[in-house]
């Protein structure tokens, strides 16, 4: 091929941009033409063909004529206008398009390539860039900050993408939108019911963020209707804005602005926090209050025993963390005090009254006896003037008759008031014997009031309080109530072999370890000669069984000594889970067939009722 000198154009203008630009060569058809003939030759058959003569007619037709081929031209103005049109508007996409129109100037090809291949380059590394944005902008999207809702979120998003700009435009849009919501605090309610939306969305395998938002609103409605209300009952005000917060937040729709209502919320917390810190204070002078009372009673029945034991009790409930079973406790036992305190104070006011009525007849016989000696005196006096007087022996006998009388009837009467004396010390006797056995007896029956004299347990009594009382919990709390009935294997042999009194106190040994061995919440019963009854809240059937089972483990751990004979006592027992509307005399039932299951099966073994 032939490097050929580039053709001059017909007109003027662009040729000297074209001059010296082109390169590679071109071969002369006609070998011998020089190039102005050549131009000549194609002006001649641009008007022969009648072919307009544009530069490109003209350049096809001399190269035509000199047998060359053209080299291309550098298309300048193109160029230029694609250099001008390519993007600015971040600093790299600049640089880049910088690059670009240096490599068009320069009119050199390697250095336009150059050019092009940063361009694509860059224009990798920016699609590159999407990536982190979008990562970015989702995690915005899900965050909730203070100040923003969701909905504006969505329609800033909108307005963003609803404006078709270039693809760089639009990233530093979307890169400004994504800064704007990272630097905005996030709401603290949000963070606070976090948790529980992860544990819902755990739970129910749904992790729509819309689903959790409906459930967390429910959840927040329970919170303040049942919560706060219930926390204020003796605050009507608080309560009221509970519910009407309540109200409004199930009247928020979707796009709502919720930043109101969760201050609201804030504000409605910080009351309730100080309501109950007031009931706090409330409590702790009550509680002082009623040591106070109890103290003071403990000073004033010094004599009394028994009720020195209630007290002491119920001082010992106060020590403890408050406690709802030690506190029906501490009120029956309060109960049994005012009680008693009633017996004592009537009985104490009978005895006083007879004791009364006694000083005053024993006043009266005095004051007869007295009155009695004190006319035998007056006679004695009379009757030694009559003898100091008396001239013969006749009169003598006279006097002699009357002190003879009144001695008799003085003696009568001293007879007589002694007989009487001493029947009012009889009966003064009696009478304090018989405080005396009303004492025991009540000192008796109050001990025997809820529990089993023999092992501490509770007896009948005090079962059916307990079964009330936790089953009213299990009511209302939505818990779970056990029981289990459990019988002694083989007691009769026990008993036969060593003596009822070695039998009693296995009983008591029984009823120890099951006291030791259970929860302070669990209550144990006698509930016949050698079975025990054992209520066990919020436990459900397995773990019944499993504590009975390690009841079980525990007898064979704390031997029974018998006569300095190691004795191991076993039992059978049956469990049952009380339903929640089932009559306990039912679930007892079951639990008394499982135990005797148990006790055909072999003994020795828990068995779950049916
Ligand atoms: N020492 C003592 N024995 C009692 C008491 N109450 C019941 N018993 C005795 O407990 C025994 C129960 O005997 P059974 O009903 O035959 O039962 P068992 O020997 O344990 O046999 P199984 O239950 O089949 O293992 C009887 O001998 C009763 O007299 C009590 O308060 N003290």
């Amino acid at each position: 091929m032939t490097r050929t000198s580039p053709p001059a154009k017909p007109m003027s203008g662009s040729s000297a941009d074209a001059e010296g630009r082109n390169q590679g060569g071109g071969g002369g058809g006609t070998a011998n033409a020089s190039p102005s003939e050549i131009a000549r030759e194609a002006l001649r058959q641009l008007a022969v063909k009648r072919v307009p003569p544009t530069p490109d007619n003209y350049r096809e037709l001399y190269y035509q004529i000199s047998g060359s081929i053209a080299d291309e031209a550098f298309p300048v103005r193109a160029l230029k206008a694609i250099a001008s049109s390519l993007p600015r508007s971040t600093p790299e996409s600049l640089r880049l398009a910088q690059q670009f129109e240096r490599g068009v100037a320069s009119g050199q090809w390697p250095a336009l390539k150059q050019a092009v291949l940063a361009l694509c380059e860059g224009r990798d590394s920016e699609q590159r860039q999407w990536s982190p944005l979008i990562r970015e902008l989702t995690q915005q999207l899900e965050r909730r900050h203070l100040g923003i809702t969701q909905a504006r979120k969505r329609d800033a998003l909108e307005h963003v993408l609803g404006t078709n700009a270039a693809a760089d435009q639009l990233h530093m849009r979307l890169s400004a939108l994504v800064r704007s919501w990272s630097q905005t605090e996030d709401d603290p309610a949000v963070k606070l019911a976090a948790p529980v939306a992860d544990k819902l969305s755990a739970a129910s395998g749904v992790a729509d963020k819309d689903i959790n938002g409906k459930a967390l609103t429910a959840l927040l409605n329970k919170v303040l209707t049942r919560g706060i209300v219930a926390l204020a009952e003796n605050n009507q005000q608080l309560a009221n804005e509970a519910q009407a917060i309540a109200a409004a937040l199930g009247a928020v729709s979707p796009g709502h602005d919720l930043a109101p209502l969760i201050e609201q919320v804030d504000h409605l917390l910080a009351r309730a926090e100080w309501e109950g810190e007031e009931r706090q204070t409330i409590r702790a002078a009550l509680l002082n209050l009623l040591h106070l009372i109890i103290d003071n009673i403990r000073e004033l029945v010094i004599d009394d025993s028994w009720l020195h034991g209630q007290l002491a009790v119920i001082s010992e409930v106060f020590v403890n963390p408050l406690d709802i079973r030690l506190l029906d406790e501490v009120e029956h036992r309060l109960r049994d005090v005012i009680q008693k305190q009633g017996h004592l104070k009537r009985q104490l006011s009978d005895a006083q009254q007879r004791l009364k009525s006694m000083l005053a007849g024993f006043i009266d016989q005095l004051s007869a006896f007295s009155a009695t000696t004190g006319d035998y005196e007056l006679v004695l006096g009379r009757s030694a003037d009559r003898i100091a007087q008396a001239k013969d022996i006749s009169e003598l006998s006279d006097v002699i008759d009357e002190i003879l009388r009144e001695t008799h009837n003085t003696r009568e009467s001293a007879i007589r008031s002694g007989e009487e004396l001493s029947s009012l010390r009889e009966q003064v006797s009696s009478a304090n014997q018989h405080i005396l056995r009303l004492q025991r007896e009540l000192d008796e029956t109050s001990e025997m009031v809820r529990h089993d004299p023999l092992t501490g347990a509770l007896n009948r009594k005090g079962l059916d309080e307990a079964l009330a009382r936790e089953i009213s919990r299990m009511r209302r709390l939505g818990t779970s109530l056990c029981l289990s009935l459990l019988d002694i294997d083989n007691f009769k042999q026990i008993n036969d072999q060593h003596g009822h009194v070695v039998g009693d106190d296995a009983l008591r040994h029984l009823a120890g370890v099951i006291r030791d061995t259970l929860r302070p919440q669990d209550a144990v019963a006698r509930y016949g000669g050698e079975e025990f009854l054992i209520l066990l809240p919020e436990t459900d059937l397995d773990q019944a069984n499993a504590i009975l089972v390690r009841l079980q483990r525990e007898l064979t751990r704390r031997f029974f000594l018998a006569n300095e004979q190691r004795l191991l006592i076993t039992f059978s027992a049956g469990v049952a889970c009380l339903d929640p509307d089932e009559d306990p005399l039912i679930a007892i039932d079951r639990a008394d067939k499982a135990m005797y299951t148990a006790k055909r099966a072999g003994k020795n073994r828990v068995i779950n009722a049916l």
